[in-house]
């Protein structure tokens, strides 16, 4: 840290982060953009390296645990000259060198983040402090997945980015919301303090195919539930709401993110806003009408209501999500079809 001898404070470094190395300013070396991708075997991770992997110019290394991923969601990919996959867990420090960093390891789903709490902090903390530390010593730009329950039980609504929250520090959820503020703080410290280019995309309720088909999030249950000719299970008091954005515009707006201009951290969701009594009864109509709608009990601190103010990402990103609910529930209902094996009825 550089010291101003005039007064003796320190000060904050101005120093912009390490340039990448000789190579790639060599017109020997193709200039591909090398992508690492952490938690790239996951669901939105997975599509993330789909779209990823059309640019001929970018070569994607994936760095995942498989606690709620799988190779199979990367299956295409495998042994494709610009792909790499590392069995690799973000709480060990990591060594390649890349241009961009897209952070998305930590589990997602409640059941899964709430199984093992202390490893999620882990995830979410050392993790965060891993991946920063490769960009400040290679030069990366670093995007961070953070979260819509950055803002826990809001008490605005809908949420705007300037909303500071209303979280629970000691809850069961804690480990993952608090965990993921913490994990902002890291990226805008190593901001100030190291000159490392951020982004933070603060995340919405996201569905769509390969999503775990037990993994337990809403709208996965749901279709599961329906195709199963189970009833579907609407934890109490069902007045609770969210907004749910389809994968493919999740994607688009990730990627806007990280090639913009700003740091964010910026909501990315789709402001459609539904009660889960409705949520249910749209799947029914949709893909099963004579499946029984049943009110189970919910678990501590379910936010009550959750709906993303995109006005940021419309100004800054030019991004606004394009398919509806009742548009992406037959995309996700075809791929669960698929995995189940359970054919559509004529
Ligand atoms: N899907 C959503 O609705 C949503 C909403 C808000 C934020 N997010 C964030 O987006 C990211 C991806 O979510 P998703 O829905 O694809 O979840 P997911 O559970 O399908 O994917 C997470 C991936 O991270 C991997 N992982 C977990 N811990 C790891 C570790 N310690 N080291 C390496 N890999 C690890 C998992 O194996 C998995 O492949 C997460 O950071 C999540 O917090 C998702
Ligand atoms: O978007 C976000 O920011 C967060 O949203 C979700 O968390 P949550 O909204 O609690 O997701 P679900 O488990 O899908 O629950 C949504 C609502 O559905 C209800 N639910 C869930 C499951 C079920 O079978 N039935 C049911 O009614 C829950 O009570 C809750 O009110 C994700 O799982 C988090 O990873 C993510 O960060």
């Amino acid at each position: 840290m550089a010291k101003n001898s005039a007064n003796g404070e320190h000060q904050a470094t101005k120093k912009p982060p390490p340039t990448p190395s000789p190579l790639r300013f060599s017109k020997f070396f193709q200039p591909n953009m090398r992508i690492l991708v952490t938690g790239g075997a996951g669901f939105i991770g997975s599509h993330l390296v789909d779209k990823l992997m059309e640019n001929e110019k970018n070569e994607v290394i994936v760095a995942d645990n498989y606690f709620t991923g799988s190779k199979d969601n990367l299956k295409k990919w495998i042994g494709h000259p610009r792909f790499e996959l590392i069995r690799h867990d973000v709480t060990e420090p990591l060594l390649v060198e890349v241009d961009q960093i897209y952070h998305l390891a930590c589990p997602a789903s409640p059941i899964f983040y709430k199984y093992n709490p202390v490893k999620t902090i882990k995830t979410n903390v050392i993790g965060t402090l891993n991946m920063l530390g490769l960009a400040k010593r290679v030069g990366a730009r670093i995007l961070l997945t953070s979260t819509s329950e950055v803002y826990g039980d809001p008490l605005v609504h809908p949420q705007p980015e300037s909303y500071w929250g209303n979280v629970n520090p000691i809850g069961v959820r804690s480990c993952y919301d608090e965990g993921k503020r913490v994990a902002e703080t890291l990226m805008f410290d190593y901001h100030r303090q190291h000159g490392i280019e951020i982004r933070i995309a603060r995340i919405f309720n996201t569905y769509g195919p390969r999503m775990n088909i037990d993994d337990g999030r809403v709208v996965s249950n749901f279709i599961a539930q329906a195709l199963r000719d189970e009833p579907l299970t609407v934890q109490l008091p069902g007045t609770q709401t969210r907004s749910f954005c389809y994968v493919s515009d999740m994607v688009d707006g990730l990627i806007r993110l990280m090639e913009g201009e700003h740091t964010g951290p910026i909501n990315i969701g789709n402001p459609g806003e539904f009660t889960m009594i409705e949520l249910a009864e749209t799947v029914k109509e949709l893909i099963n009408p004579n499946i029984e709608i049943k009110m189970v009990e919910n678990t501590p601190d379910d936010p009550r209501q959750r709906k993303p103010d995109i006005t940021t990402a419309k100004e800054l990103l030019g991004w606004e999500p394009k398919v509806k609910l009742r548009d992406g529930l037959p995309l996700m209902e075809e791929d669960f079809r698929l995995r189940l094996g359970v054919s559509k009825k004529e």
